[in-house]
Formats: C-alpha cells, structure tokens, sequence
C-alpha cells in the first residue's frame, strides 16, 4: 500500500534547531546593486549593515562556513550558487585542545567575506556541531546577507561580464537609487594580503622534527593544519618577512593562499628570487603562494574575466612528481580570481605542473628535475576545507621531501643549532602555539 508515503524527519539535536535572529520574513528589505547596471531585491539576514565589495560566485555545494572564513575572499561579496544555504548552522570556532591545535575549527577566526548572496536562508538548522544559524553568525560577525534572490541569473551575468563591482545595500539604504560607476569601492586596489597576514611572527608545534616557514599572505588553518599534522614545526611569518635573514634554520619554506591582487606582493616575490638563487632546500606554495612563485620565476600574473571558485575544478598533471602521477585528472577546491600567464618557452629551470580542463589556465608550476631544485606551486587548494582531498598527498610529499633534506644535510644530529629538539627561535618573545597531546 502506497497511500501513505513515510518520511523520516531527522530530529533537531538537542534542541539547537532555532530561528534566525531575525525571522527574514520580518527582516530589512536589500537590494544587491552591480557595477554594471543591474539590480537584485531581496530581504536582508545577518549585520543590518550596507557594504562594497567584488562579486564573486562559488559553485561549491557544502562548506559555506569554510568559504566564508577563507581569508582569500576577503572584500568580495560572496554569491553561492547552491540555492539552499544555512542548513546546518555554524559550529563553534573555538578548537578543542589536541596535537593539531591551530586556534580555530573553521579557516580563520572570523567571517572574511563581505557579504553573502543566496537564494534560500534556511533558517532553521540541524547538525550535532551547529550552534547557532547562518543568520546569527553572520550578525554576530558584522557581515550582511541577502536571500530571496535569482542566484542563477547573477551567476549568468558574472559569468557573462566578469567579475564585478558591487553594492549590498540593506535596510534605507535600499531604497536609494544604485551608486554611481565612480562611487563604487574595489578592494583589488588595496593590499589585502597586508591586511590578512599575522602581523608578528608565531610558532605552531614548535617540537615537530622537521622545521618549515609558512609566508603568511592570509593562510587559511587547514593549511597549517596539514602541515603540523605531518610534523613539521612551523614558523608563520608576516608576509613581507625577508625569509632570506632567517633561512638557514629551516628545512622548507611554504608559501600561502591570500587574498586580492598579487601583484601586492611583488616585494615577496623579489625576496623570493634571491631565495630561490641562494637556497636549495623545498618550496612549496598555493594559490597566493604559487603566484608568488611564478612571480618570482618571471612568470606575469594576470586577472581572469571570472576566476575559479568551487570544489569541482578538474586539473590535468603534466607532470609526475611524488604522489602527483602526470597524465591523472583531480578534482579540486579553488578560489581564485588571477592566474599566471602560459607562457611559450617557459623561464629556464620551470616548467607547467597541472592545467586546468575546463579554461584552460595554469594550476600548477614546478623546478625541472635538471634544476636541481624542489618547488612546486599549485593555484588550488590541496589542504580542501571544503572541497575534495585527492591530491592532500601534495603536503606529505612537501614535508617528506623537507625531511629528507634535513637527513642529507646532516641537520638532524645533536650539535647543529643547539641540538635537534631545540627550537631555533627568530627573536625571544615569539609567542607559542604549544601542541598538547590529546
Ligand atoms: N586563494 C588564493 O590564494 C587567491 C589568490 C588571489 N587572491 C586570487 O584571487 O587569485
């Protein structure tokens, strides 16, 4: 008999279900204003606040938390693509103390976006870490949203114009009419990664056995965390930091993920070169981090119509190189708006790594094994949060190799630096994220 058809409603868990703040049928209207003309009215949820911004769209379909703490999407207004958003409310921040302890659950301490774009808030939510709604999070971090509208058709028309300037206009302020061409702000002009960065250098896991420096351009967690996760001690220094003055205490140098144009960080890029001339242990960088690479290299660095932004993006390898096999497809997490330029012949001593299937554009560069040198950059995110993991092996390759070295150069033996379980230390008041077993 089918007359009745069951379906189990998950309870809510302990009672966490709960309404937005600010039921968004009661909320302030909002109107999402585009540079180029075009305007989307909805109602707002989140800070009752107006703000500027670059907007972007992603495609993933989980991980809202994760990509709105992504310091990389910092200035940007933040359209996702699923239309369902909130479902399962946001966890705590706050990390339990164990051996991978950075600081923080989610990819940073705070909401980096400037707005969020979606078509359906859900308003209730349901997940045993939830403790609060998207909606709360979102007020509780000074960070406006907007639902209620046709994400597909302002996913159309970025893709169609690129990305684009825009306005979130909340509450009075919709109903104004759009801000002139001139009155809109482009955070691409400002050095966000400036922004982003630790302002003082810190030190996360300080007795891991293998020692690696991370140029911090706005990292997000889950990279440190895959790093500490395979034992390495790891040394965050401000993004300007002339790793050079430092560099004989290190085994590798990681390079990370930021946020706006990289052009900022050509300062890092010539410190860099000097690196790559003077010092031959393994460099690894993403996203951020691998432009700066490429930068380094003599490679241009442009501004794509749309970027990449998701958690599907196939990458072709056309090279094999630890656990990357040349000829394999992955898919990947991204979210980027600029990409090194393929260039014919590539700068001496490099070469492509992975390019992407659907555009085309170069997702990765690497040293040529002639080289005598051990740097990689990839322009996605192999650490995910959110996203897929095939190719997380990227970082057990990186501190592997960063390992071996150390064997090679002899750096393990008592006597080098103090012996080997003590920490070097760039100055004395660096503060520690001590590791306490769980
Ligand atoms: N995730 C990143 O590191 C992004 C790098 C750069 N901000 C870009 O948009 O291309």
């Amino acid at each position: 008999m089918f007359s009745r058809c069951i379906i189990r409603v998950p309870r809510f868990h302990r009672g966490l279900a709960t309404h937005a703040s600010v039921p968004v049928s009661t909320s302030h209207p909002a109107v999402l204003h585009l540079k180029t003309g075009q305007s989307f009215a909805g109602r707002s949820f989140g800070a009752p606040c107006s703000v500027f911004g670059e907007t972007v769209f992603s495609t993933s379909i989980t991980s809202y938390t994760e990509s709105m703490t992504d310091p990389s999407y910092r200035g940007q207004i933040l359209v996702f693509t699923t239309p369902l958003i909130g479902n399962y409310g946001v966890p705590s921040n706050i990390t339990p103390v164990n051996s991978q302890d950075v600081g923080v659950t989610l990819e940073s301490s705070t909401v980096q976006c400037s707005a969020v774009v979606v078509a359906d808030l859900a308003e209730r939510f349901s997940h045993h870490a939830a403790v609060e709604s998207l909606a709360a999070w979102c007020a509780r971090n000074g960070v406006p949203g907007i639902t209620g509208v046709d994400t597909r058709a302002i996913t159309t028309l970025l893709r169609d114009q690129g990305t684009t300037l825009g306005r979130l206009a909340v509450g009075e302020d919709a109903t104004l009419p759009p801000p002139k061409p001139e009155e809109y702000w482009d955070p691409t002009t400002e050095n966000l990664v400036a922004q982003a960065s630790t302002k003082t250098p810190y030190e996360l896991n300080p007795t891991g056995d293998v020692r690696v420096a991370v140029l911090d351009f706005g990292a997000k967690a889950n990279i440190l965390r895959s790093l500490v996760r395979r034992g390495a001690a790891v040394t965050v220094l401000p993004w300007n930091f002339d790793f050079n003055t430092i560099r004989d205490r290190y085994d590798g140098l990681f390079l990370s993920n930021g946020p706006g144009d990289p052009n900022h960080c050509m300062p890092a890029a010539l410190n860099l070169r000097r690196t790559l001339r003077e010092w031959n242990k393994p460099i690894f960088g993403i996203c951020m981090g691998h432009q700066v690479i490429g930068m380094a290299a003599g490679l241009d660095a442009y501004r794509m119509m749309f970027g990449n932004r998701g958690h599907n993006q196939p990458v072709l390898a056309l090279a094999s190189s630890g656990s990357i096999k040349a000829g394999r497809v992955y898919v990947t997490s991204q979210n980027h708006q600029y990409a090194l330029r393929l260039q014919d012949p590539f700068p001496d001593g490099w070469e492509p790594f992975f390019i992407n299937c659907n555009d085309s554009s170069v997702e990765g560069i690497k040293s040529t094994a002639d080289s005598g040198r051990k740097v990689w950059g990839v322009q996605f995110h192999p650490e995910s949060a959110g996203g897929p993991l095939d190719t997380i092996e990227m970082f057990t390759d990186f501190v592997t190799e960063c390992r071996a070295n150390k064997l090679q150069l002899g750096l393990h033996t008592d006597g080098m630096i103090g012996g080997k379980n003590e920490v070097p230390t760039l100055a004395p008041d660096i503060p520690r994220r001590v590791a306490v077993a769980a």
